[in-house]
Protein backbone atom coordinates (compact mmCIF):
# COMPACT_ATOMS: atom_id res chain seq x y z
CA UNK A 1 0.00 0.00 0.00
CA UNK A 2 1.06 3.58 -0.30
CA UNK A 3 -0.09 6.65 0.53
CA UNK A 4 -1.25 9.82 -1.52
CA UNK A 5 0.52 13.34 -1.03
CA UNK A 6 -2.72 15.18 -1.14
CA UNK A 7 -6.20 14.28 0.58
CA UNK A 8 -8.81 12.54 -1.60
CA UNK A 9 -12.43 13.39 -0.74
CA UNK A 10 -13.67 10.62 -3.13
CA UNK A 11 -17.28 10.01 -4.23
CA UNK A 12 -18.37 7.03 -6.15
CA UNK A 13 -21.40 7.19 -8.01
CA UNK A 14 -23.04 4.81 -10.41
CA UNK A 15 -25.82 2.19 -10.77
CA UNK A 16 -26.35 -0.82 -8.32
CA UNK A 17 -24.01 -3.59 -8.88
CA UNK A 18 -21.57 -1.86 -10.86
CA UNK A 19 -19.18 -2.41 -8.11
CA UNK A 20 -18.97 0.59 -5.84
CA UNK A 21 -18.32 -1.80 -2.82
CA UNK A 22 -15.88 -3.64 -5.10
CA UNK A 23 -13.59 -0.54 -6.51
CA UNK A 24 -14.33 0.74 -2.22
CA UNK A 25 -12.13 -2.12 -1.13
CA UNK A 26 -9.46 -2.15 -3.78
CA UNK A 27 -8.54 1.60 -2.72
CA UNK A 28 -8.60 0.71 0.40
CA UNK A 29 -5.69 -1.40 -0.18
CA UNK A 30 -4.05 0.18 -2.47
CA UNK A 31 -4.08 4.14 -1.24
CA UNK A 32 -5.46 3.35 2.86
CA UNK A 33 -8.54 5.53 1.73
CA UNK A 34 -11.53 4.09 4.09
CA UNK A 35 -15.04 4.08 2.53
CA UNK A 36 -18.34 4.88 4.19
CA UNK A 37 -21.25 3.04 2.49
CA UNK A 38 -24.72 4.45 3.13
CA UNK A 39 -25.99 1.04 2.39
CA UNK A 40 -24.04 -0.72 4.76
CA UNK A 41 -24.52 1.73 7.47
CA UNK A 42 -28.41 1.08 6.80
CA UNK A 43 -28.35 -2.60 6.73
CA UNK A 44 -26.18 -2.48 9.97
CA UNK A 45 -28.83 -0.03 11.55
CA UNK A 46 -31.59 -3.33 10.37
CA UNK A 47 -29.45 -6.00 11.65
CA UNK A 48 -29.14 -3.68 15.17
CA UNK A 49 -33.12 -3.53 15.38
CA UNK A 50 -32.83 0.06 15.42
CA UNK A 51 -36.06 2.39 14.49
CA UNK A 52 -33.78 3.91 11.69
CA UNK A 53 -33.59 0.06 11.21
CA UNK A 54 -37.40 -1.03 10.84
CA UNK A 55 -37.81 2.16 8.43
CA UNK A 56 -34.68 1.24 6.38
CA UNK A 57 -35.40 -2.07 5.94
CA UNK A 58 -39.47 -1.66 4.68
CA UNK A 59 -38.08 0.87 2.29
CA UNK A 60 -34.87 -0.76 0.84
CA UNK A 61 -37.38 -4.25 0.62
CA UNK A 62 -39.48 -1.60 -2.09
CA UNK A 63 -36.31 -1.18 -4.15
CA UNK A 64 -36.71 2.62 -3.05
CA UNK A 65 -34.77 5.41 -1.42
CA UNK A 66 -35.03 6.57 2.20
CA UNK A 67 -36.22 10.18 2.83
CA UNK A 68 -33.38 12.75 1.97
CA UNK A 69 -32.96 14.44 5.53
CA UNK A 70 -33.14 10.85 7.48
CA UNK A 71 -30.18 10.32 5.25
CA UNK A 72 -28.46 13.36 5.29
CA UNK A 73 -28.43 12.87 9.15
CA UNK A 74 -26.98 9.78 9.40
CA UNK A 75 -24.09 10.59 7.31
CA UNK A 76 -23.46 13.72 9.07
CA UNK A 77 -22.93 11.99 12.46
CA UNK A 78 -21.39 9.01 10.63
CA UNK A 79 -18.34 11.78 9.61
CA UNK A 80 -18.10 13.80 12.41
CA UNK A 81 -17.90 10.24 14.77
CA UNK A 82 -14.86 9.02 12.21
CA UNK A 83 -13.17 13.07 11.98
CA UNK A 84 -13.27 13.03 8.49
CA UNK A 85 -14.81 16.83 8.44
CA UNK A 86 -10.84 18.02 7.89
CA UNK A 87 -9.20 19.16 4.87
CA UNK A 88 -5.98 17.28 5.64
CA UNK A 89 -8.23 13.65 5.25
CA UNK A 90 -9.08 11.52 2.82
CA UNK A 91 -11.97 9.54 2.67
CA UNK A 92 -14.43 7.74 0.32
CA UNK A 93 -18.38 8.23 0.01
CA UNK A 94 -20.09 5.18 -1.36
CA UNK A 95 -24.35 5.38 -1.74
CA UNK A 96 -24.14 9.02 -0.60
CA UNK A 97 -25.37 11.25 -1.41
CA UNK A 98 -27.39 9.58 -3.95
CA UNK A 99 -29.74 12.66 -5.14
CA UNK A 100 -29.65 16.64 -5.64
CA UNK A 101 -31.13 17.50 -2.26
CA UNK A 102 -28.14 15.32 -0.62
CA UNK A 103 -26.16 16.29 -2.54
CA UNK A 104 -26.30 20.01 -1.96
CA UNK A 105 -27.20 19.52 1.66
CA UNK A 106 -24.06 17.75 1.97
CA UNK A 107 -21.68 20.33 0.25
CA UNK A 108 -22.99 23.40 1.26
CA UNK A 109 -24.47 22.16 5.53
CA UNK A 110 -21.45 19.58 5.89
CA UNK A 111 -18.22 20.19 3.68
CA UNK A 112 -17.81 23.82 2.63
CA UNK A 113 -17.98 24.65 6.38
CA UNK A 114 -15.43 22.47 7.03
CA UNK A 115 -13.22 23.26 3.95
CA UNK A 116 -13.42 19.52 2.81
CA UNK A 117 -15.68 19.55 0.08
CA UNK A 118 -15.31 16.35 -2.34
CA UNK A 119 -12.48 16.48 -5.00
CA UNK A 120 -12.60 13.70 -7.01
CA UNK A 121 -16.67 12.59 -8.33
CA UNK A 122 -16.28 8.90 -9.88
CA UNK A 123 -18.81 7.95 -11.96
CA UNK A 124 -18.46 4.74 -13.02
CA UNK A 125 -19.73 3.12 -16.29
CA UNK A 126 -20.93 -0.57 -16.41
CA UNK A 127 -23.77 -1.82 -18.63
CA UNK A 128 -27.07 -2.60 -16.78
CA UNK A 129 -27.28 -6.01 -18.36
CA UNK A 130 -23.61 -6.90 -17.01
CA UNK A 131 -24.62 -5.95 -13.37
CA UNK A 132 -28.14 -7.85 -13.70
CA UNK A 133 -26.34 -11.19 -13.52
CA UNK A 134 -24.36 -9.99 -10.95
CA UNK A 135 -26.48 -9.04 -8.68
CA UNK A 136 -28.27 -13.11 -8.71
CA UNK A 137 -24.75 -14.06 -6.97
CA UNK A 138 -23.78 -11.59 -4.36
CA UNK A 139 -23.55 -12.30 -0.81
CA UNK A 140 -22.38 -9.33 1.67
CA UNK A 141 -21.10 -10.09 5.03
CA UNK A 142 -23.17 -6.90 7.17
CA UNK A 143 -20.91 -5.80 10.24
CA UNK A 144 -17.73 -4.87 7.73
CA UNK A 145 -19.49 -4.64 4.39
CA UNK A 146 -17.53 -7.13 2.73
CA UNK A 147 -18.68 -8.34 -0.65
CA UNK A 148 -18.84 -11.47 -2.66
CA UNK A 149 -19.91 -13.13 -5.77
CA UNK A 150 -20.33 -16.74 -6.61
CA UNK A 151 -18.98 -16.91 -9.20
CA UNK A 152 -16.80 -13.77 -9.72
CA UNK A 153 -15.04 -13.57 -6.00
CA UNK A 154 -16.35 -16.69 -3.59
CA UNK A 155 -15.63 -16.99 -0.58
CA UNK A 156 -13.12 -19.33 1.01
CA UNK A 157 -15.35 -21.51 3.13
CA UNK A 158 -19.00 -21.53 1.42
CA UNK A 159 -21.07 -19.07 3.39
CA UNK A 160 -18.47 -17.94 5.45
CA UNK A 161 -16.33 -14.28 5.19
CA UNK A 162 -13.06 -15.02 4.95
CA UNK A 163 -11.98 -12.68 7.43
CA UNK A 164 -14.33 -13.46 10.57
CA UNK A 165 -15.45 -16.73 9.50
CA UNK A 166 -19.49 -15.20 9.74
CA UNK A 167 -22.16 -16.06 8.19
CA UNK A 168 -23.01 -14.10 4.97
CA UNK A 169 -26.07 -13.26 3.59
CA UNK A 170 -28.12 -12.66 0.45
CA UNK A 171 -29.58 -9.15 0.52
CA UNK A 172 -33.11 -8.69 0.08
CA UNK A 173 -32.97 -6.22 -2.56
CA UNK A 174 -31.28 -8.19 -4.69
CA UNK A 175 -34.47 -9.98 -5.99
CA UNK A 176 -34.42 -9.15 -9.46
CA UNK A 177 -38.04 -7.46 -9.44
CA UNK A 178 -36.39 -5.28 -6.32
CA UNK A 179 -33.39 -4.82 -8.39
CA UNK A 180 -34.90 -3.86 -11.80
CA UNK A 181 -36.69 -1.06 -9.37
CA UNK A 182 -33.64 -0.02 -7.96
CA UNK A 183 -32.33 1.07 -11.42
CA UNK A 184 -35.07 2.86 -12.24
CA UNK A 185 -34.77 4.91 -9.26
CA UNK A 186 -31.01 5.35 -10.01
CA UNK A 187 -31.20 6.85 -13.49
CA UNK A 188 -34.26 8.90 -12.56
CA UNK A 189 -32.54 10.30 -8.76
CA UNK A 190 -28.84 9.76 -8.76
CA UNK A 191 -27.78 9.44 -12.31
CA UNK A 192 -28.39 13.91 -12.28
CA UNK A 193 -25.82 13.88 -9.89
CA UNK A 194 -23.02 13.89 -12.58
CA UNK A 195 -24.20 16.84 -14.00
CA UNK A 196 -24.82 18.74 -10.75
CA UNK A 197 -20.86 17.79 -9.97
CA UNK A 198 -20.04 18.74 -13.56
CA UNK A 199 -21.75 22.22 -13.29
CA UNK A 200 -20.07 22.75 -9.75
CA UNK A 201 -16.86 21.94 -10.83
CA UNK A 202 -16.18 19.86 -13.62
CA UNK A 203 -12.44 19.01 -13.14
CA UNK A 204 -13.12 16.89 -10.06
CA UNK A 205 -15.29 14.80 -12.28
CA UNK A 206 -14.00 11.53 -14.21
CA UNK A 207 -15.85 9.03 -15.73
CA UNK A 208 -14.82 5.33 -15.76
CA UNK A 209 -16.22 2.70 -17.78
CA UNK A 210 -15.80 -1.40 -18.45
CA UNK A 211 -17.05 -4.03 -18.36
CA UNK A 212 -15.07 -5.66 -15.09
CA UNK A 213 -14.00 -4.08 -11.27
CA UNK A 214 -10.27 -5.71 -13.13
CA UNK A 215 -10.70 -3.33 -16.15
CA UNK A 216 -11.99 0.11 -13.81
CA UNK A 217 -10.04 -0.21 -11.22
CA UNK A 218 -6.50 0.30 -13.11
CA UNK A 219 -8.29 3.30 -14.87
CA UNK A 220 -9.05 4.59 -11.18
CA UNK A 221 -5.62 4.01 -9.85
CA UNK A 222 -3.34 5.84 -12.03
CA UNK A 223 -5.97 8.60 -12.15
CA UNK A 224 -5.90 9.23 -8.56
CA UNK A 225 -2.11 8.83 -8.59
CA UNK A 226 -2.13 11.43 -11.37
CA UNK A 227 -4.29 13.73 -9.21
CA UNK A 228 -3.07 13.21 -5.81
CA UNK A 229 0.29 12.40 -6.19
CA UNK A 230 2.32 9.01 -4.64
CA UNK A 231 3.99 9.09 -1.33
CA UNK A 232 7.44 7.22 -2.05
CA UNK A 233 7.69 4.49 -0.16
N1 LIG B 1 -18.66 -11.05 -12.51
C1 LIG B 1 -18.22 -9.96 -11.89
N2 LIG B 1 -18.75 -9.64 -10.68
C2 LIG B 1 -18.26 -8.52 -10.08
C3 LIG B 1 -17.27 -7.69 -10.65
N3 LIG B 1 -17.02 -6.65 -9.78
C4 LIG B 1 -17.85 -6.84 -8.70
N4 LIG B 1 -18.58 -7.97 -8.89
C5 LIG B 1 -19.59 -8.55 -8.00
O1 LIG B 1 -20.82 -7.93 -8.37
C6 LIG B 1 -21.60 -7.66 -7.21
C7 LIG B 1 -21.82 -6.14 -7.11
O2 LIG B 1 -20.58 -5.52 -6.73
P1 LIG B 1 -20.61 -4.40 -5.56
O3 LIG B 1 -19.18 -3.98 -5.34
O4 LIG B 1 -21.39 -4.92 -4.41
O5 LIG B 1 -21.43 -3.23 -6.32
P2 LIG B 1 -22.17 -1.96 -5.67
O6 LIG B 1 -23.60 -2.36 -5.45
O7 LIG B 1 -22.03 -0.89 -6.74
O8 LIG B 1 -21.47 -1.64 -4.40
C8 LIG B 1 -20.84 -8.25 -6.03
O9 LIG B 1 -21.27 -9.60 -5.81
C9 LIG B 1 -19.39 -8.24 -6.53
O10 LIG B 1 -18.60 -9.25 -5.90
C10 LIG B 1 -16.74 -8.07 -11.93
O11 LIG B 1 -15.87 -7.40 -12.51
N5 LIG B 1 -17.25 -9.20 -12.51
N1 LIG C 1 -28.20 7.97 0.09
C1 LIG C 1 -29.31 7.20 0.18
N2 LIG C 1 -30.54 7.77 0.12
C2 LIG C 1 -31.65 7.03 0.22
N3 LIG C 1 -31.66 5.67 0.36
C3 LIG C 1 -30.45 5.06 0.42
C4 LIG C 1 -29.22 5.78 0.34
N4 LIG C 1 -28.19 4.90 0.42
C5 LIG C 1 -28.75 3.67 0.53
N5 LIG C 1 -30.10 3.75 0.53
C6 LIG C 1 -31.05 2.62 0.62
O1 LIG C 1 -30.31 1.43 0.84
C7 LIG C 1 -30.43 0.55 -0.31
C8 LIG C 1 -29.10 -0.16 -0.55
O2 LIG C 1 -28.11 0.80 -0.83
P1 LIG C 1 -26.68 0.31 -1.40
O3 LIG C 1 -26.11 -0.74 -0.54
O4 LIG C 1 -25.91 1.55 -1.67
O5 LIG C 1 -27.11 -0.40 -2.75
P2 LIG C 1 -26.34 -0.48 -4.14
O6 LIG C 1 -24.98 0.09 -4.02
O7 LIG C 1 -26.35 -1.94 -4.45
O8 LIG C 1 -27.24 0.38 -4.96
C9 LIG C 1 -30.84 1.49 -1.45
O9 LIG C 1 -31.51 0.76 -2.47
C10 LIG C 1 -31.78 2.44 -0.70
O10 LIG C 1 -33.02 1.81 -0.44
Amino acid sequence: MSRLLKPARVLLLGPPGCGKGTQTSRLLKRFGISGMSSGDLLRQHIKDKTEIGSLASSIIKQGKLLPDDVMVKIIESELRSRSWLSPSQSWLLDGFPRTEPQASLLDSQILSPASANLNFIVELQVPHEIILDRIANRLVHVPSGRVYNLTYNPPKVEGKDDVTGEPLSRRPDDDPEIFRQRLVEFDKLTKPLVTYYENANKDAVFEVAGETSDIIFPQLESEMIKRFGEKAE
